[in-house]
């Protein structure tokens, strides 16, 4: 396990649904965690029948519940960071609103769940105003895919400078850093390719391109893999954020631990095309070994190869 400088293990709290497939939500969290060396804790808000092939029921935890959770874990454990996934409703979005705005100074990282990628909704759309109002300003990161963003912004992203707009924003709802992400690209907006670069570099429909916005510096990061060729994509948003939590929770910078995490789902989803969990859109493989490279203390971004990482 990862110990603090001050000699504690490492603690991440993983706030979200339960997926029973075990390729998403809080099960893809613990996992991704515990790969980290971090030690997961976890409060779940409603448990979805799931499978690779889509969800097939949500049950929602009550509010009450899932302060009783957060009560126990805050009282005994502690956590070095947090993040947050599906939520579902209104009523759990203020409960744990609430919860963290009394009791927390540990970062958090707001993953805005909302819709999983076979199409049922994992949020109910009166909970958007909620996320934006309640959730959004305690959040130090918050990584939206571009559906999502579109909903928090309420206009469309047809382009980078779209996106520039997006991520400024959904900045100034509190959070100093956004990031939007890029696995729907090719399906879900029209983003134009090849706009920067005769390298090919942005072009969306071969890299997987993450924009990372700095509110303090007003700074945009672009983070660059090459967009891997499969169906195995199942649970990449949780993964993603759950790995920038663990590599928090471990002492990590913000820029360090997202650009961890990006290098940690791009292997993910990478070694996952070998492997045959389910018939639908499979999970990616959380037991990607962490290279060394990763640690926050070696501090370094391009930890592969084919990794490229660009500041615009
Ligand atoms: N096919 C892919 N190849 C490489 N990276 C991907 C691919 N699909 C998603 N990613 C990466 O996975 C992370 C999660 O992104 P995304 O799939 O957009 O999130 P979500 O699961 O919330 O919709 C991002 O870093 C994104 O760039
Ligand atoms: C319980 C639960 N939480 C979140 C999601 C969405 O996960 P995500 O990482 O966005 O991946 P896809 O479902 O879109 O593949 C989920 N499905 N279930």
């Amino acid at each position: 396990m990862f110990r603090q400088p001050s000699g504690h293990v490492a603690r991440a709290l993983t706030i979200a649904g339960s997926d029973s497939g075990g390729g998403a939500g809080i099960q893809a969290d613990l996992k991704t965690i515990h790969q980290f060396g971090v030690y997961a804790l976890s409060v779940v808000t409603a448990l979805t029948a799931q499978n690779t092939r889509g969800v097939q029921a949500i049950y929602d935890v009550s509010p009450e519940f899932v302060r009783a959770q957060l009560s126990s874990v805050y009282d005994d454990i502690g956590m070095d960071a947090i993040k947050t996934g599906m939520l579902s409703s209104t009523s759990i979005i203020r409960e744990v609103a609430s919860f963290l705005r009394e009791n927390v100074t540990s970062p958090v990282v707001v993953d805005p769940v909302m819709v999983a990628k076979g199409g049922a909704p994992l949020l109910q759309s009166d909970a958007v105003e909620a996320l934006k109002h309640q959730l959004l300003p305690l959040a130090s990161i918050v990584t939206p895919n571009l559906p999502e963003a579109e909903v928090i912004c309420g206009y469309p992203l047809h382009s980078w400078e779209d996106c520039h707009r997006a991520a400024r924003d959904i900045a100034s709802l509190g959070t100093n850093l956004v990031v939007i992400k890029g696995g729907h690209v090719p399906t879900s907006v029209t983003i134009e390719t090849n706009q920067k670069s005769s390298s090919g570099l942005y072009d969306a429909s071969a890299f997987a391109t993450d924009i990372v916005y700095q509110k303090d510096t007003d700074k945009f990061t672009y983070l660059v893999t090459p967009r891997v060729d499969s169906q195995k994509t199942h649970g990449t948003g949780c993964t993603y954020s759950a790995a920038i939590t663990a590599l928090l929770a471990s002492g990590a910078s913000s820029l360090a631990s997202i650009a961890g995490a990006k290098a940690f789902v791009y292997e993910a989803i990478s070694r996952a095309r070998t492997w045959d969990v389910g018939h639908g859109h499979g999970p990616t493989d959380h037991s990607t070994p962490i290279p060394q490279a990763y640690w926050p203390q070696v501090g370094k971004f391009n930890v592969y190869q084919d990794t490229e990482w660009r500041v615009v």
